[in-house]
C-alpha cells in the first residue's frame, strides 16, 4: 500500500481556546503532505473531509482504498478534487488520461474505480486534493484557470490584493459538496481573506503553496473574539472547523488552495467581521 493515513477529530470551540502551541499544531495543522512515490492523507471529522498530497516522482501512482472508509474503491461512496501545484502532469481516471496543468483541477465523481497519478517528465509532481462524500455521480470534468470564476479582491494599501480564482464551484462544474479554488497574493499584498469570514454551514481547509522556503505565513484560526495563530510553511495545511475564521498574513506573498464542504454550495454564504472586531 502507498498511502499513509490519519485521522483528526472535531473540537469544541470551548477546548479549543485552552490549547498551546503543540496542541493547535497537532489538531489543526498537516504537515509533510508529500512523500515520494506516495499518498498522504487526513481523514477529518470536520464534515468528513480528507486532505491530502500525491508525489509521484519516479512512477505512478494510485488512489487505494484505505481501512477508514471500508469501500472496495476510493471512490465508491466519495468525490475527489484534485489540484496541480506543481509541473504540467498526467492523471489517469478509469483509463482515461488527462492532463492536468500546474494550478489546474480535476473533479472526479462518485463511482470512478481508478485514478492514477503519474509523474511529471523533470519529476516535480505534486497533486494536492480533498475528497467528500457523495450522493450522487457527477462527471469527471478538468477546469482550467481560464474556465474559473475569478474576483480580484483587496488592495496594495491594504496588503491584501489577491486574485480568487474559484475553479471547483457549481457554477463551473456540477458537485455534491465540494468546493475548491486558488488564490494568489499579489507581489507586496501578504494578507489573504481579510476581512476574515465564518461560515457555519461549511468546512474549510486552506493549503499554502508557492511560498518561499525562508518565508511563513501566520494563520489565524478560532472563534472571531478570541484568535489563536499557526505559522505554517510552504506545502503546508490548515483544517478551518466552521465556528473558526482562516486568514493569514505571510511574510511574502504566496499562493493558497482553498477547499470546502458541507451543508451548501453557497460560497458567498459567509460571515464577514469588521477588522477591528477581532480579537
Ligand atoms: O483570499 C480570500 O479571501 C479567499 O480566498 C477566501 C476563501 O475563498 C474562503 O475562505 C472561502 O470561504
Ligand atoms: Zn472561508
Amino acid at each position: 500500500m502507498n498511502t499513509t493515513h490519519s485521522t483528526r477529530h472535531a473540537i469544541h470551540p470551548e477546548d479549543f481556546k485552552s490549547y498551546g502551541t503543540e496542541k493547535l499544531r497537532e489538531h489543526f495543522l498537516i504537515e509533510n503532505l508529500f512523500q515520494k512515490n506516495s499518498v498522504q492523507l487526513v481523514y477529518t471529522l470536520y464534515d468528513r473531509l480528507i486532505v491530502g498530497g500525491v508525489n509521484p516522482v519516479d512512477q505512478s501512482v494510485k488512489l487505494e482504498t484505505f481501512p477508514t472508509l471500508r469501500s472496495e474503491n476510493f471512490l465508491d461512496r466519495r468525490e475527489l478534487g484534485i489540484i496541480n501545484v506543481a509541473s504540467p502532469s498526467t492523471v489517469t481516471v478509469d483509463g482515461e488520461v488527462i492532463e492536468v496543468g500546474t494550478k489546474e483541477a480535476l473533479y472526479v465523481g462518485k463511482g470512478v474505480k481508478e485514478v492514477i497519478f503519474h509523474p511529471a517528465p523533470n519529476g516535480e509532481t505534486r497533486f494536492y486534493f480533498n475528497s467528500a462524500p457523495a450522493h450522487q455521480a457527477y462527471p469527471t470534468k478538468k477546469v482550467s484557470l481560464a474556465e474559473a470564476e475569478t474576483v480580484e479582491l483587496g488592495s496594495l494599501e491594504n496588503s491584501n490584493h489577491r486574485t480568487i480564482r474559484k475553479v471547483l464551484i457549481n457554477a463551473v462544474v456540477d458537485t455534491c459538496q465540494l468546493q475548491m479554488g486558488v488564490t494568489e497574493l499579489q507581489p507586496g499584498s501578504v494578507w489573504n481573506t481579510m476581512p476574515a469570514h465564518t461560515h457555519d454551514r461549511r468546512m474549510e481547509a486552506y493549503f499554502y503553496f508557492e511560498l518561499p522556503e525562508d518565508q511563513v505565513v501566520c494563520h489565524f484560526l478560532g472563534e472571531p473574539q478570541e484568535t489563536r495563530h499557526i505559522f505554517v510553511k510552504n506545502y503546508e495545511a490548515v483544517l478551518s472547523p466552521p465556528w473558526s475564521i482562516h486568514s493569514g498574513a505571510g511574510t511574502s506573498n504566496y499562493t493558497f488552495i482553498w477547499g470546502m464542504a458541507g451543508e451548501n454550495l453557497d460560497y458567498n454564504d459567509m460571515d464577514k467581521f469588521p477588522i477591528t472586531d477581532l480579537k
